[in-house]
């Protein structure tokens, strides 16, 4: 099993080949080759496509040289005794912790980029955010809100890790070309292995949404697994992420809508059990996000035109190009901060006025000038653009309880 029954609608050129002159023009500095395989011996094995370039045969060399520069310098000298005979061990023990640590420290990075941290820290920061939206003093602050919040956060966690992993699944072969890092793309995880662990996270997300008994948590999961599902897989009717307003609908849906309401009033009324009032900092986090997750949605794809289009995934930057979605981005974000100042210089409270309009007009400037220095030749540029746009989604939820 490739990837799951993947079939890229409008195929111009054999994947394998586009794929390998794909990764030719990538600003990555990758050699053109098939995936990462492990070769049984432990030694990682690159299959080069076709040609043999001079490109090639100097990234071979490298690799070459870094592989036997790698085992010399685990090679274990021999100290095993000491001039008098007497038995010393601590290489062969330093060797053996190295052997045990290797693999372990190999697996959690592994996992560490199959789960998105970027999306993780996304919806952890988004939960604890809105939750703290519904705390009136400070003696909300009980084990019970804390145990509530803990039990929504932890089943979110592994929800969106079910969500992030299953779209790993269905885009292998775009992933080999858009994010070859991904470890089903890069094949240190099996098909069979990422089917286990999405699989397992889903079944841990319901099974304890189901335990915590909260209406609004559990609804807020099951939703998600539905739009997340439609979202990547590829039966008919679904693999929505080929539309593009629907792919960002269903983004928007669980970031600007679940995340502000349901986790809201899981903690408002299953936690405190108090009737469900929608706040003004509510709401204005509703319509924030609303603006945050379009933009999410459309520049998550800026950087990935190469795969997509191959793979016939209409997105918007295939569509109307890199530069008219890059732009319309910095538009939407900075028109967001500009309804936040004004919403902040309407508030009764001083110090949430100077805190918002202040805050926001920072992150407006600072967004600005940043936008302003990026080159959109560069994949490298534009993707770590991307991830700055999620630290200013992080921002965000640091300055929505301070909102009032
Ligand atoms: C459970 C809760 C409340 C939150 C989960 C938080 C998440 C993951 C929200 C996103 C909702 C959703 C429907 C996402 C689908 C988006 C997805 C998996 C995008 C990846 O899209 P690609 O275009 O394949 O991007 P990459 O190339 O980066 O993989
Ligand atoms: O989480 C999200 O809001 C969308 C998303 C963005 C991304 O860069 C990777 C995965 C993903 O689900």
């Amino acid at each position: 099993m490739d990837s799951l029954s993947l079939r890229p609608s409008s195929l111009l050129l054999s994947a394998p080949c586009a794929a390998a002159a794909a990764a030719r023009r990538r600003d990555h500095i990758l050699p053109p080759f098939r995936p990462i395989q492990q070769n049984g011996k432990g030694r990682i094995s690159l299959s080069i496509q076709r040609s043999r370039g001079p490109t090639v045969n100097l990234c071979q060399k490298f690799l070459d040289w870094k592989y036997s520069y790698h085992r010399m310098s685990h090679r274990p000298i021999n100290t095993s005794a000491n001039a008098s005979g007497q038995s010393l061990q601590p290489e062969t023990e330093a060797h053996d912790a190295a052997s045990i640590w290797k693999p372990i420290s190999s697996s959690l990075d592994a996992f560490y980029r199959f789960s998105r941290p970027h999306t993780v820290i996304g919806t952890a920061l988004s939960i604890v955010s809105v939750s703290l939206l519904a705390v009136e003093s400070m003696s909300d602050f009980s084990p019970l809100f804390l145990t509530g919040l803990m039990e929504a956060v932890v089943a979110a966690l592994f929800m969106n890790i079910y969500i992030v992993g299953l779209n790993q699944l269905f885009d292998i072969e775009i992933d080999k070309i858009n994010k070859p890092t991904l470890p089903l793309a890069s094949g240190e995880y099996s098909p069979a292995v990422g089917v286990a662990i999405v699989s397992v996270f889903a079944a841990m997300s319901f099974g304890l949404g189901w335990a915590v008994g909260s209406p609004p948590l559990f609804w807020a999961l099951f939703i998600s697994f539905v739009l997340g599902t439609a979202y990547s897989i590829n039966l008919p009717y679904f693999r929505w992420k080929r539309f593009a307003v629907v792919a960002a609908l269903c983004i928007l849906a669980v970031r600007a809508v679940i995340v502000q309401l349901a986790f809201f009033l899981h903690i408002q009324t299953f936690v405190f059990r108090r009737p469900a009032v929608f706040s003004r900092p509510l709401i204005f986090a509703t319509a924030f996000m609303t603006f945050f997750s379009v933009v999410i949605a459309l520049f998550k794809d800026i950087p990935d035109i190469e795969g997509d289009r191959i793979f016939g995934i209409q997105s918007f930057s295939v569509r109307l190009g890199q530069n008219k979605v890059f732009w319309t981005c910095v538009g939407l974000l900075e028109m967001a901060y500009a309804v936040a100042v004004l919403m902040g210089a309407t508030s009764s409270s001083l110090w949430s006025k100077s805190v918002t309009v202040i805050g926001h007009a920072i992150l407006a400037t600072i967004l600005w000038n940043s936008a302003r220095s990026v080159d959109l030749t560069s994949k490298t540029a534009i993707t770590s653009f991307y991830m700055f746009i999620w630290k200013l989604f992080y921002a965000e939820y640091l300055l929505i309880p301070l909102v009032r």
